[in-house]
């Protein structure tokens, strides 16, 4: 069982609510000012990731609090519970494992009383296989050609994980086509199908349940295209296999058990990356690389484990996110990559963070008197400068952004690499230091400009600055360091749900409006005016037939 305390009701929150009136009346540029060992104090080095904090509304006491804020929330515990295989999902009864999927440690993990390590490494091994056969070509399709393209098709976890993966890490890419299909919508399954040829592609149909409205629809198509241009029934064993933990409704489909990659239900759908639902990522990198970004996440792991809170860094991260969320009234976190292949790393962790801690009840069943879960949102830099970066540096809110970049280019072409690094650096000087209206001034008279151009010019020129920032620089993009990037969220997003006393690892919020969609299906089949909804609802199904 997790522990259930109220946040707000410890003794650190009431010391950090006085303190923010402190901290609130200066400046990080200040803060700098009167701390010169501040970079060395508040930055943290983990293999080879530099987390620099020191850019944040914090000093030393805050930082002492908010840990403090941890233990009375008893974190140590609930990582505990968590590594030890307690079924911390309690609203679903299940344990909370992807830590297991990539132990490199052989350490026992136990579900009702098994290990599941030798059922990981099954798995693991039989991916091995499956994919060098595909890779090397071995693997032929019903008409004896390699196999050329993947179409991997799933949705949410199921495809979220793999797509911002195989983004990220495509300079390690072989031959092998990938192509994902997720949405409902026919023309994403549509357009995929035509650039493929039947004889050598791979369908991959990625699903926990197996049960999954989109999945399934799109895998139906696939499979009937698939029969409709040349192939048999009996073919269909050469081109789908499944990711899933429901044989029964995989063989159902048609695919052969020896083609399915099993999973676990104590794996998280958006936490499913490292298990079977990693296969594309194995296809297009190879297992070896695969292999590594296992390792990178298990030595994040092995951290988050055993690491001091004080040295910690997916709990520094977190509590300095709560900190922005419960006493600054941040409503959203930006993650801006300065690196174009991890260009999906922000909408990866839009469902990994908003799908665990976007929750309104606590631990107890009660509802929350305080914010939870922030908006997750970002795209590369340098693109979101040139959009949305004007209301981060002059807008009216508070927007805690995370830089990300690795040191060392994947193409070092010309000197793209230091101008985009020299952005990254800029921003967040710019975004900490901003522009005082006497600097302002004197640039528009270095300009020439009048007295009068200068006073009407000036306030729109200032920036206030004070706007918090991460940066975390990484080596280089490699699988290891993707890996333990993506483990350091993870966890973070957990020391997160533990403070404010949420079930981060259920998904209640999203069956709604997966159960209504169900109900409204049939009403669409005839053309009869609806009148069974709300008048704005009626309306639009009533419009949407006239118009088909
Ligand atoms: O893998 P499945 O079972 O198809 O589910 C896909 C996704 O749907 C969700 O349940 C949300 O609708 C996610 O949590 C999950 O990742």
């Amino acid at each position: 069982m997790l522990p259930t305390v109220n946040f707000t009701e410890t003794a650190a929150y009431k010391y950090l609510a006085d303190h923010f009136i402190d901290i609130n009346k200066k400046s990080i540029k200040d803060l700098f000012t009167e701390d010169e060992a501040r970079f060395d104090k508040f930055s943290l080095l983990f293999e080879d990731i530099l987390v620099d904090y020191s850019k944040n509304r914090i000093d030393d006491t805050t930082i002492a609090l908010l840990i403090q804020l941890a233990r009375e929330c008893k974190l140590d515990e609930a990582i505990k519970a968590m590594f030890s295989g307690e079924k911390i999902n309690q609203t679903e009864g299940r344990q909370v494992l992807h830590i297991a999927l990539r132990d490199q440690s052989n350490d026992e993990i136990l579900v009702e009383g098994k290990n599941v390590i030798p059922e990981v490494y099954k798995v693991l091994d039989k991916m091995e296989k499956f994919s060098q056969q595909i890779i090397s070509g071995s693997w032929k399709g019903y008409t004896g050609k390699a196999i050329t393209d993947v179409v991997n098709i799933g949705i949410g976890g199921s495809d979220l994980g793999p797509v911002m993966v195989t983004e990220a890490l495509k300079a390690y890419k072989n031959h092998l086509n990938m192509h994902f299909v997720s949405n409902i919508d026919g023309t994403h399954i549509a357009e995929t199908l035509k650039k493929v040829d039947p004889e050598t592609t791979l369908f991959l149909i990625a699903s926990k349940t197996f049960t999954t409205q989109e999945t399934m629809t799109n895998a139906n198509t696939a499979r009937d295209w698939f029969l409709e241009n040349g192939a048999k029934k009996e073919d269909i064993a050469k081109h789908f296999a499944a990711l899933s933990t429901n044989a029964k409704d995989v063989s159902a489909f048609g695919i052969d058990t020896e083609n399915m990659f099993e999973f676990w239900d104590w794996v998280g759908g958006r936490y499913s990356l490292w298990s079977a639902i990693g296969l594309p990522i194995a296809l297009s990198i190879g297992y070896d690389n695969f292999k590594q970004l296992l390792a990178g996440a298990h030595a994040a792991d092995q951290h988050f484990e055993s690491a001091e809170f004080e040295i910690n860094v997916p709990v520094i991260l977190a509590l300095i996110g709560v900190w922005y969320v419960n006493f600054f009234d941040a409503e959203t976190q930006a993650i801006l990559p300065y690196d174009q292949y991890m260009h999906r790393f922000a909408a990866y962790f839009q469902q990994g963070d908003m799908e665990s801690n976007g929750k309104h009840v606590d631990r107890n069943g009660n509802d929350v008197t305080y914010e939870t879960g922030p908006i997750i949102w970002g795209e590369p830099g340098t693109n979101g400068q040139h959009a949305f970066y004007q209301l981060i540096h002059q807008g009216t809110r508070i927007i805690p952004c995370d830089f990300i970049a690795p040191a060392q280019s994947l193409n070092p072409i010309g000197n793209h690499h230091p101008i985009l690094l020299s952005n990254f650096f800029a921003q967040t000087e710019a975004l900490m230091n901003g522009k005082t209206k006497e600097e302002v001034v004197a640039e528009l008279k270095k300009e020439g400009k009048s007295d009068a151009e200068i006073d009407k010019l000036a306030p729109f020129k200032v920036f206030e600055g004070n706007r918090p920032t991460n940066s975390i620089l990484l080596k280089k993009v490699t699988p290891y360091s993707l890996g333990t990037l993506i483990a350091i969220y993870e966890h973070k997003i957990f020391v997160q749900g533990i403070i404010w006393n949420i079930f981060s690892f259920d998904q209640w919020g999203v069956e709604l409006g997966k159960q209504l969609a169900k109900s409204i299906l049939p009403e669409l089949a005839s053309d009869a005016a609806i009148t069974s909804h709300d008048g704005s609802t009626n309306g639009l199904i009533n419009q949407y037939k006239s118009w088909r």
